[in-house]
């Protein structure tokens, strides 16, 4: 059954394999839509962005950049209703240092109401992703979109070294 939520984490898991594979991050897709009107009003992948971008970094830059605003500002800009998909749930913590998407989601106070998730983040470079609790804590709905985790953890670890290899 094909419902609304699952067909958008099939169009982010299309971008996620846009995505260079690299053996330090995963390969991820996202997009922020207009839950009122279903109006997707950006999308991003990993490293799509200059620099070492996260997809949902890449989210937010472009839809700056279309607005003619810092990213800072991007919460005067989302509509009521704006929510995020993610094939995988946003990082709390970088190996790179850079800052977290969940800190660039919170810093736009209420303007996402809802992330929606393909799967948790596996512990292979953080470990456990305190993240989820973050945006719950300041009331932002995460929800887990099951019934695709296999295929997007094999597209974000596409870039990895095989265990044990
Ligand atoms: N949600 C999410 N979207 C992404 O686009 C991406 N690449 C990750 N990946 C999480 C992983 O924890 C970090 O990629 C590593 O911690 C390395 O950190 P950098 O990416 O180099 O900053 N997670
Ligand atoms: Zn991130």
């Amino acid at each position: 059954s094909s419902n609304k939520h699952v067909d958008y984490m099939r169009q982010a898991l299309d971008l996620a394999r846009k995505s260079p594979p690299k053996p330090t991050n995963y390969r991820v897709g996202a997009l922020l839509v207009d839950s009122k009107t279903d109006n997707i009003l950006t999308s991003g992948y990993t490293l799509e962005c200059e620099g070492n971008t996260h997809a949902e970094q890449s989210c937010f830059i472009k839809l700056a950049r279309e607005h003619n605003v810092q990213e800072e500002e991007l919460a005067g800009i989302l509509p009521e209703g704006t929510v995020l998909y993610t094939t995988v749930e946003p990082c709390f913590k970088r190996l790179s240092g850079n800052l977290p998407c969940v800190q660039r989601i919170l810093s736009l106070g209420k303007a996402i109401k809802t992330v929606y998730a393909g799967v948790k983040e596996p512990e292979k470079f953080v470990g456990e992703n305190t993240g989820r609790k973050q945006l719950e804590d300041a009331g932002i709905e995460v929800v887990l979109v099951e019934g695709m985790e296999k295929e997007i953890l094999k597209v974000a670890t596409a870039g990895h070294v095989p265990e044990g290899s």
